[in-house]
């Protein structure tokens, strides 16, 4: 199903902060939205997954109002339960999401898929800044929406476990056949990653770069001149804004 943004607009307290936003994003597509600080990012994510209403302009899926389970959010911070473990955490949806039962084995299988399966009875605070990510992530896939909403997931990880990461997540990716709309303050990251990036201008609107490198991608592209190309083009035109 396709995403449509049409004309969407909310301020805080009187505030513009999305104005006449509109976006399409097909399915199976990876969009990243970049955009300085403060230029209403997380307010977009938030806007689709209905923890924000629109103030005027409307959210829709093909032509329909999206249901509550379309979306699957992971904010900037993962929000683990500190006290139950991997596997408990990963059991949340199941637990309180009517209509998306699954099993501790399919969590399990899972684990074992990802890579994570020796760590099913750890806690929270046994685990690294990246495994958290990753468990967050889990469990982000397994509320079984089509449209994965991904807050500056690796945002606060080094740059080798980022490396990591984003190897990762792309190969679940390409075995998901899911839409991601990903928020990063990364380049390099953003290029890797995406079929198209989402330049948000504050107040003024949005631009788009169609990302054209092959794939799969492999981390090594971001030594390549093409890489060079479409950073710098990224850099001048969130620097330069809108005509
Ligand atoms: N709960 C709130 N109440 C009032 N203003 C808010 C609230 N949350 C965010 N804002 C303001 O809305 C604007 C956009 O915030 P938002 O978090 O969407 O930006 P962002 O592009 O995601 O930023 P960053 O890249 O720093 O995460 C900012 O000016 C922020 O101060």
């Amino acid at each position: 199903m396709t995403l449509h943004l049409e004309k969407v607009s909310f301020t805080y307290d009187h505030n513009p902060i999305v104005s006449n936003f509109s976006i399409t994003v097909e399915k199976g597509e990876f969009v990243s939205l970049i955009g300085k600080s403060g230029s209403g990012k997380s307010t977009i994510l938030k806007l689709i997954a209905g923890l924000l209403q629109p103030k005027t302009g409307q959210i829709l899926m093909d032509t329909a109002i999206p249901s509550p389970g379309s979306f699957g959010y992971m904010p900037q911070q993962n929000l683990l339960l500190p006290w139950r473990t991997v596997l408990e955490n990963l059991m949340l949806h199941s637990e309180i999401q009517k209509g998306n039962n699954y099993t501790k084995e399919d969590v399990r299988e899972w684990l074992r898929k990802t890579g994570l399966a020796e760590w099913e009875n750890a806690l929270p605070k046994q685990l690294s800044g990246g495994m958290k990510q990753r468990i967050a992530f889990l469990r982000t896939i397994l509320t079984g929406s089509e449209v994965l909403l991904l807050d500056e997931p690796f945002g606060a990880l080094d740059a080798f476990t980022k490396r990591d990461m984003q190897k990762w997540l792309l190969s679940i990716w390409q075995e998901l056949d899911k839409t991601i709309l990903f928020i990063t303050h990364d380049l390099e990251e953003a290029i890797l990653l995406s079929d198209r990036i989402l330049i948000i201008h504050p107040q003024q609107g949005v631009e788009e770069l169609k990302v054209d490198l092959p794939r799969p991608r492999e981390a090594g592209m971001i030594y390549t001149a093409e890489m060079v190309k479409y950073r710098q083009e990224l850099e001048r035109r969130i620097t330069d804004g809108l005509d």
